[in-house]
């Protein structure tokens, strides 16, 4: 049968990217995904705007909503500190193999760990089961109508500290808008949209941070 999208995606890095080399693994798949095949990660233009932010916090303990390939954990992981740990929640079984792989290539297995299943079902026992007592960085990009019910999760488990940092990935295109009508109206958040464009084209979208005020 027909390979699928993430596996031929998976096969480009094994290809051509440096194993242990993160940087390399981005730019394979940056170029592959403009090249030959789009695929729905955050990508490069996004992706800068994730590198500044999470160079100028530099947190220890980020959690991710919806790994797909990997891309964003590489983003992610490569810019951690020693000891900070990156959690990224992924429920296709197919989409978590491959991620689990390119994360490999990349070197980062010992910083991001995959945990295979639902936000909503993983984020109630993240405090026993990973000893988080909360999270410094939390990046959204998983299923759009998903992002609202799961940070009023992560709200009610008190996950979430003052000073904690979400960043939401496509917030214009698809699309979030039940989420960034919350935290843009709500006094727990302090808001801010980046603007940029949908992954490797020319079509509007943006990130939006807030910051939760606890
Ligand atoms: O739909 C997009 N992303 C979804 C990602 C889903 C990934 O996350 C996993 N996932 C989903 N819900 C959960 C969940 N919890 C369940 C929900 O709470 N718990 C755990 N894992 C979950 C999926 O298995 C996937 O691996 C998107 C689309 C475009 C796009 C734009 C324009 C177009 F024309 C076409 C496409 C651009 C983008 O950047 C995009 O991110
Ligand atoms: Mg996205």
């Amino acid at each position: 049968t027909r390979t699928t999208r993430p596996q031929r995606l998976l096969k480009a890095v094994q290809d051509r990217a440096i194993r242990g080399n993160p940087k390399s693994v981005i730019s394979v798949i940056d170029h592959y995904c403009r090249n030959q095949e789009w695929a729905m990660n955050v990508g490069d233009e996004k992706g800068f705007i994730l590198d500044s932010v999470v160079s100028e916090l530099n947190p220890q303990t980020v959690l991710e909503l919806g790994t797909y390939c990997g891309y964003s954990a590489v983003r992610i992981g490569r810019l951690l500190h020693s000891g900070a740990r990156l959690l990224t929640l992924e429920f296709n079984p197919d989409y978590a193999a491959v991620a689990r792989e390119v994360i490999s290539w990349a070197g980062l297995e010992n910083t991001v760990q995959l945990v295979e299943g639902a936000s909503g079902d993983w984020i109630p026992r993240l405090r026993e089961h990973f000893g988080i007592h909360t999270f410094d960085f939390i990046f959204l990009d998983h299923w759009k109508e998903g992002y609202l019910a799961d940070i009023k999760l992560l709200e009610e488990c008190r996950l979430l500290r003052k000073g904690t940092v979400l960043l939401a990935d496509n917030v214009v295109c698809p699309g979030a808008p039940d989420y960034l009508e919350y935290v843009r109206k709500s006094p727990l958040y302090d808001s801010r949209y980046f603007k940029s464009h949908l992954e490797y084209t020319k079509a509007e979208d943006g990130l939006e941070k807030s910051v939760y005020l606890g």
